[in-house]
């Protein structure tokens, strides 16, 4: 059920000391707010510069003085976020981003060593998101709902949010009379994103005011499945490659219903590739799995070329 960010906030029990990802918009300034408020002395701020907008300074010197009106310590840390082979200039600063994170976490000098960082999404992000991916025709991993916690280099992350609107936050905001910098891309319809937030939230708020309630929850019954085809993989994985080889046996890959070999081939192609094949090129590769008759023979992969084809003993498959 959505709440509002009081109630959020009353529910959010982190390992101290946090940090928080503090970009200068609404959301992340509301959050530093209310955990600095909430933890007096026990919270820093860290900002990334991706130095991709114009108005990345500003975003910056917004961070600079919130932080030294709340009396946070704030480390910025300036990164290069431009996009490689494929990815989309929001998924580099993504990367980049946590890369980010991890090093700031380590560098901090708090006592004892920062043991979580608090990120801002909201409730109109998930939404948005599992549009966004439904409008790519994404997968059951795509439609999966953003956790509220999970861990990575050792470091627990959390969206105390999730649950809060983008109203709600903007509506506390202007009753403790906070400013934030508005990003001008938010509104820039050019983006899928944006086209979402602009036209399909406010139909679904008219034709459903639950949307939020219920959207997250289909999303979250997708995480739950894809957290259980994750653990079919793992054990499969297991079988196709027990001798530590990066390569499945083409073999060992036979013997699994072809259910299972796309959903091995999945996983294996997004952890060793980073690469998320579409479904024709999923059946592609299992039809070369399935005509394969030589022993012993494990599945190659080459990313880059864009079709799959023999190559010599092996299969190798080639990612656009
Ligand atoms: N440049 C940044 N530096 C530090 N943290 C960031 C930065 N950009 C985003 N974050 C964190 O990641 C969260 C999600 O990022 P996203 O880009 O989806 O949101 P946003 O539109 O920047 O949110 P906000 O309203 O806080 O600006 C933010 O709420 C914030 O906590």
């Amino acid at each position: 059920m959505t709440q509002s960010l009081d109630a959020a906030m009353r529910g959010f029990q982190p390992a101290l000391p946090l940090a928080v990802g503090l970009s200068g918009g609404a959301d992340s300034t509301a959050l530093l707010l209310a955990c600095a408020r909430q933890w007096p002395g026990q919270v820093v701020a860290f900002h990334v510069n991706h130095g991709l907008q114009a108005a990345a300074a500003t975003f910056e010197q917004h961070c600079q003085a919130l932080c030294a009106g709340l009396n946070v310590p704030l480390h910025i840390q300036k990164v290069d976020a431009s996009a490689r082979d494929g990815q989309s200039p929001e998924d580099a600063a993504r990367i980049a981003r946590y890369k980010a994170f991890s090093a700031l976490a380590r560098m901090e000098t708090a006592q004892p060593a920062i043991q979580s960082i608090a990120i801002a999404q909201h409730a109109d992000d998930q939404v948005e998101t599992l549009l966004l991916a439904l409008s790519r025709g994404a997968g059951l991993a795509g439609l999966s709902a953003m956790p509220a916690r999970w861990q990575r280099d050792g470091i627990d992350y959390h969206r105390p949010l999730l649950a809060v609107s983008a109203a709600d936050i903007r509506l506390w905001l202007a009753e403790q009379g906070a400013t934030f910098v508005d990003d001008p891309t938010n509104t820039d319809e050019n983006f899928t994103r944006n086209r979402i937030r602009a036209r399909l939230l406010p139909a679904l708020q008219a034709a459903f005011p639950q949307f939020r309630d219920t959207f997250a929850r289909s999303a979250s019954h997708a995480a739950q499945a894809q957290a259980l085809l994750d653990e079919v993989a793992q054990q499969d994985w297991s079988g196709v490659c027990a001798d530590g080889d990066s390569q499945p046996r083409i073999k060992q890959v036979q013997l699994l219903s072809r259910a299972r070999q796309a959903n091995l081939l999945r996983h294996w192609l997004k952890l060793t590739y980073q690469v998320i094949p579409s479904t024709a090129q999923l059946e592609e590769l299992l039809d070369q799995v399935a005509a394969c008759t030589t022993r012993g023979h494990r599945i190659h992969i080459k990313v880059g070329q864009g079709f799959v084809q023999r190559n010599g003993p092996g299969l190798a498959w080639y990612n656009p």
